[in-house]
């Protein structure tokens, strides 16, 4: 057992078997990463993060949602919308998933759970089941409504990749 305060001396810190006992649960650490990564997002309407964490609990993969290595920040469009879809970013913008993967520090991602602060798309849903990735924690789901999120979940049930 372990107290905050040392009953012995009264005194914090002075037993030495204490220990903090409010700290962060590594669920929250690991969205918390998700959410620090998402804040490089140079996307000025959703900044998305992802963290991907082995069956050890050791972060193997960090990214977020931004244009592709060599591609400029500034030569790219960021709108949502216009008369023309090449000159929107969805052609061009890699997701956060993706980035987290392709940042891996391991040989390979198998038995892995990804953080996530927005619900994966279809695209990213298929690189996550490709790569072995066996959980998905997320945060926001604001698309839901959405075809291509309503796919992703269909793919992730019959893969038997929970969501929560
Ligand atoms: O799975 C995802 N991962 C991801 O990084 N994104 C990114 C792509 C875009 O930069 C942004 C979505 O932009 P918007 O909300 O303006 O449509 O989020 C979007 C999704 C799902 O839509
Ligand atoms: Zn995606």
């Amino acid at each position: 057992m372990y107290f905050k305060t040392c009953p012995v001396a009264n005194q914090l810190n002075s037993c030495p078997s204490y220990q903090r006992e409010d700290i962060l649960e590594s669920a929250q650490y690991f969205m918390g990463v998700a959410l620090l990564a998402a804040r490089r997002s140079r996307d000025p309407s959703t900044q998305v993060g992802a963290c991907i964490v082995n069956e050890e609990k050791k972060i193997v993969g960090v990214g977020y949602n931004g244009m592709p290595n060599g591609c400029g920040d500034d030569s790219l469009p960021w709108r949502r919308s216009g008369d023309n879809p090449v000159e929107t970013k969805y052609f061009y913008v890699c997701h956060a998933e993706l980035n987290a993967i392709m940042n891996k520090n391991s040989a390979d991602l198998k038995g892995c759970t990804i953080y996530v602060t927005l619900f994966p798309c279809n695209e990213c849903s298929k690189l996550l089941i490709q790569a072995g990735i066996k959980n998905v924690i997320y945060l926001s789901d604001k698309y839901h409504k959405l075809d291509n999120v309503i796919a992703s979940k269909k793919m992730l049930d019959l893969a038997g990749i929970p969501y929560e």
